[in-house]
C-alpha cells in the first residue's frame, strides 16, 4: 500500500467510506432481511433442493426451537452413510459424489464403473500443469484453483454447452481434478516461494480420492490406511450442507444466469475461501497458535477464557471479534460433523500423544459456548471446521491446503446444486435492493 500513500489516495480512501456507509436503522426501516435470515433467525425460503437438508431447529408457532443438529445427503443421514461404508471397510467419498450428483446409492457395478471413471478424469490436460500451475504459482491455493477452473474453461470445446450430459461430463472433470490441481499447485507453492525442492506426482489409478491427496501432496507419497480413512471421512463430511450456504447458493445465483459451469465452480471457490464459510479451517488453526503464543498456560481455563474474551472484544489475534469453528448460522445445539470429527481427533490425539492440543480445542469449544450462553443468552456450537484442522495437522497436511481440501470435497455439493439449479429452475435469481441515496443533478466539472 505504502506507494499509494498519498493526498489523492488518502482522499479517495475518504470518499470511499463516507459514501458506502448505509446506516444500520435503514435497514429496520425498510424491514431488509440480512444475511436473508427473518426476524425470527431462520432463513428466508428462496428454493428447492432434492440434494442435501440441514437441520438444526424446529419452527413451533413461528419460533426457532434449538434442537441437535442432522445433516441428510438425498434423505440418508449422514452419520447412517458413514457407519455403512466405514463398517464394510470401504471409502466413501467416490460413494458419496455418485449420491448426491445422480440420487441413489450406486450398485456395487456402478461403483466400480465410476471409480475406473474417476481414474481417468484426475489426470490434467497436456501443457497444463508446465503453462498454468509451474509458471503461475499462487501464494494463496484456493486462489490457484479459482483459476486453474477457469483455465479448464479454454481447453474445452464445449464449455458453454449447459446440455445435461455436457454438465455431467464437466462436474465429473472437476471433481477428480481439482485434488490433482490442488496438490501440485501446493507443491509449486512450495518450490517458487519457500525454496523447497519440487515434487510432481501423478495421480494413481485404483487409489481413492483421499488416497490420491495424500500420496500426491507428500514428499515421499506414503500414508498409512488410517491415514486415508480419516481423510477420506473428512471428504465425506464436508461434501455438501443444502443449497443455502453460501457458496451452494453463490452456485445458484450464479448459474441461474446461464454462465458456464467453470464460472460458476471457480465463484463457489472464491465464496469458501471467506474466512467466515470454508476459510475458518485455515483461521482455527492460525488463532489455535495465536493462543499458544499468548496464553501462558493454556490449561488453565480462567487465563484461556480471558484471553477468549480479548479476541471477541476486537483486542487480539485478527481484531475480527469471531472465534473461528465456532457458530453457525442452521445448527444450534450441535453440528453432527463437529462431534464425528471430534471423536476421531480425540482418537488420532491419544494416538500420537497430542491430548494436551486436543484438551485446548475443547476448552476453546466448552469456554465459548459459556461466555456467549452468560453474555447474550446466545447458544453456540462448534461447526465442522473446529477439528478438521486439527486432524489436518495429526495428518500433517500443511494448513494452506485445509481450505483447498473443503473445496475439493465440496465439488460435489455445487455440482449438484447446479445440474438441479438449471434443470428446475430457468428464472434468473434477482432480489431488491431499496435505493437510499435521495436523487442528484449533474453538475458540469467547471462548477464542481
Ligand atoms: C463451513 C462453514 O461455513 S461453517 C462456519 C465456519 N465459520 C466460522 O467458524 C467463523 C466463525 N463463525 C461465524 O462467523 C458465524 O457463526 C457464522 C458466519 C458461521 C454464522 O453466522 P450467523 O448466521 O450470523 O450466526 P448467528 O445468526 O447465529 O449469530 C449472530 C451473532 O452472533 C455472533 N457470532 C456468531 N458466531 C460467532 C463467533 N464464532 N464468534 C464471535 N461472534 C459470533 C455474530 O457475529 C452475530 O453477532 P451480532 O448479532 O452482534 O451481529
Ligand atoms: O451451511 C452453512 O451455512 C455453512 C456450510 O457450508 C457448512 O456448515 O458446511
Amino acid at each position: 500500500m505504502s506507494h499509494y500513500a498519498n493526498k489523492a489516495f488518502e482522499n479517495l480512501i475518504k470518499m470511499a467510506q463516507n459514501n458506502n456507509f448505509i446506516k444500520p436503522e435503514h435497514y429496520d426501516k425498510y424491514s431488509v432481511k440480512k444475511g436473508l435470515r427473518n426476524k425470527n433467525g431462520t432463513g428466508v425460503l428462496v428454493g428447492l433442493t432434492k440434494v442435501g437438508y440441514v437441520q438444526g431447529y424446529d419452527v413451533i408457532d413461528a419460533v426457532k426451537v434449538p434442537k441437535e443438529g442432522a445433516l441428510y445427503y438425498r434423505g440418508i443421514e449422514v452419520k447412517d452413510f458413514v457407519k455403512g461404508f466405514q463398517k464394510e471397510d470401504r471409502m466413501g467419498f467416490e460413494e458419496c459424489v455418485f449420491l448426491l450428483l445422480f440420487g441413489k446409492l450406486p450398485s456395487k457395478d456402478e461403483l466400480e464403473e465410476f471409480n475406473l471413471l474417476l481414474d481417468e478424469l484426475r489426470f490434467l490436460p497436456d501443457g497444463f500443469t508446465e503453462n498454468f500451475l509451474l509458471k503461475l504459482p499462487s501464494k494463496n491455493i484456493m486462489n490457484l484453483l479459482q483459476r486453474s477452473v477457469l483455465f479448464l474453461y479454454s481447453m474445452d470445446d464445449e464449455a458453454d454447452d449447459l446440455d445435461v450430459e455436457n454438465l455431467v461430463r464437466q462436474s465429473l472433470e472437476l471433481i477428480a481434478k481439482i485434488p490433482t490441481i490442488m496438490a501440485y499447485g501446493y507443491h509449486a507453492t512450495e518450490h517458487y516461494f519457500n525454496e523447497k525442492s519440487l515434487f510432481i506426482h501423478p495421480p494413481k489409478r485404483g487409489l481413492s480420492t483421499a488416497e490420491n491427496i495424500l500420496h500426491m501432496s507428500r514428499h515421499n507419497s506414503k500414508y498409512t490406511k488410517t491415514e486415508a480413512e480419516v481423510l477420506d471421512l473428512c471428504l465425506v463430511l464436508h461434501a455438501e450442507h443444502g443449497g443455502g450456504n453460501n457458496s451452494a447458493f453463490a452456485t445458484h445465483v450464479v448459474s441461474s444466469s446461464g454462465t458456464d459451469t467453470y464460472s460458476a465452480i471457480s465463484t463457489a471457490i472464491g465464496s469458501l475461501k471467506g474466512p467466515k464459510h470454508g476459510g475458518a479451517n485455515s483461521k482455527v488453526k492460525l488463532m489455535i497458535s495465536n493462543i499458544k503464543d499468548n496464553v501462558k498456560n493454556f490449561e488453565d481455563k480462567n487465563e484461556l477464557k480471558n484471553y477468549l474474551m480479548k479476541i471477541l472484544s476486537k483486542k487480539a489475534f485478527d481484531n475480527e471479534g469471531l472465534i473461528y469453528g465456532m457458530g453457525h448460522a442452521i445448527y444450534t445445539l450441535s453440528d453432527p460433523r463437529a462431534v464425528l470429527l471430534k471423536e476421531k481427533a480425540y482418537e488420532l490425539a491419544k494416538e500420537k500423544n497430542n491430548i494436551k492440543e486436543f484438551q485446548l480445542y475443547s476448552d476453546v469449544e466448552s469456554l465459548t459456548k459459556e461466555i456467549f450462553k452468560n453474555s447474550k443468552g446466545k447458544l453456540m456450537c462448534a461447526n465442522v471446521d473446529l477439528y478438521s484442522g486439527f486432524i489436518y495437522d495429526m495428518l500433517n497436511i500443511p494448513e494452506n491446503l485445509y481450505t483447498p481440501i473443503f473445496a475439493a470435497a465440496r465439488s460435489a455439493g455445487w455440482s449438484a446444486h447446479r445440474i438441479e439449479q438449471i434443470l428446475s429452475d430457468k428464472k434468473i435469481i434477482r432480489p431488491a435492493y431499496q435505493h437510499v441515496h435521495g436523487d442528484n443533478d449533474y453538475t458540469p466539472l467547471s462548477k464542481r
